[in-house]
């Protein structure tokens, strides 16, 4: 999957949960006019589905079969992208603290990795793709040219996801939200399956106090060193 094999490019961005991966990720691929994979959004899909059909979170051989018949569209909406579930805008539902957790739980089983990995190896076409998760660069796209691992304390990242829940008007308090970042954090990176760990060669890339703007700088740097684009 690499240049020489005239593949597309593409820009992985791992990471653990609100190291800030969506936002990058987003922003690079409206600016490379790259298609965008949230990774993360199928995991959450396959968890949603299970709740809603009151699947036991245990059961892996269901879980397996829910990942494989997912009916699922992602659709350009005001300048967002919708989630559509067996046609149902669930952008919103798939963001819910539950199922943040059930997500991290579906995403340990192997069956439900292996289900899910050809869907997310189709998103990649011309001119090419970034993707966003815990194992893009490990285990998805092994061959990426440019991949990142992008972190920032947990402390700030429950900040983080306290300000942007804050805003959509929803009350929770910060030390739950820490609790639920270091016991998510612990399941994606102790589970046996594609654990959440630095590809060998993925730069590091540490948002704790950094802006926005001055992560998506660096990458876009990265970007320009590794990758040929058209008319650069
Ligand atoms: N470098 C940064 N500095 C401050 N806030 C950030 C930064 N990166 C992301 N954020 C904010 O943190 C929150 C979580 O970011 P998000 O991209 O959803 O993280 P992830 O996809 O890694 O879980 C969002 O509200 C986002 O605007
Ligand atoms: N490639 C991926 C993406 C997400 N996951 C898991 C890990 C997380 O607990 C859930 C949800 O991931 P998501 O990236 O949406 O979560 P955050 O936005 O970072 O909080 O899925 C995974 O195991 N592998």
């Amino acid at each position: 999957m690499s240049e020489a094999d005239n593949q597309p490019p593409v820009i992985t961005i791992d990471g653990p949960s609100g190291s800030g991966k969506g936002t990058i990720a987003k922003l690079l691929a409206e600016k490379l006019k790259f298609s965008l994979l949230d990774s993360g959004a199928l995991y959450r899909l396959t968890a949603l589905a299970a709740l809603s059909r009151d699947i036991d979170l245990a059961d892996e051989a269901a879980l397996t079969k829910v990942a494989s018949g997912l009916d699922i569209r992602f659709e350009p909406r005001d300048g967002e992208v919708a989630v559509l579930l067996e046609g149902r805008d669930v952008s919103r539902d798939i963001r819910m603290e539950r199922v943040s957790m059930a997500a991290s739980k579906v995403a340990a089983m192997p069956g439900v990795r292996a289900a899910l990995l050809q869907r997310q190896r189709d998103f990649l076409k011309p001119p090419g793709l970034v993707a966003d998760g815990r194992d893009m660069g490990t285990t998805v796209f092994p061959d990426a040219p440019v991949k990142v691992f992008l972190t920032a304390s947990a402390e700030e990242r429950a900040r983080r996801r306290y300000e942007q829940l804050r805003e959509k008007g929803v009350s929770v308090s910060l030390r739950d939200l820490l609790e639920d970042i270091r016991a998510r954090d612990a399941r994606d990176m102790n589970r046996a399956a594609s654990p959440l760990v630095a590809a060998e060669d993925a730069v590091e890339l540490d948002s704790t106090g950094v802006t926005i703007d001055g992560v998506l700088e660096k990458v876009l740097q990265l970007v320009l060193e590794r990758i040929r684009l058209p008319g650069a």
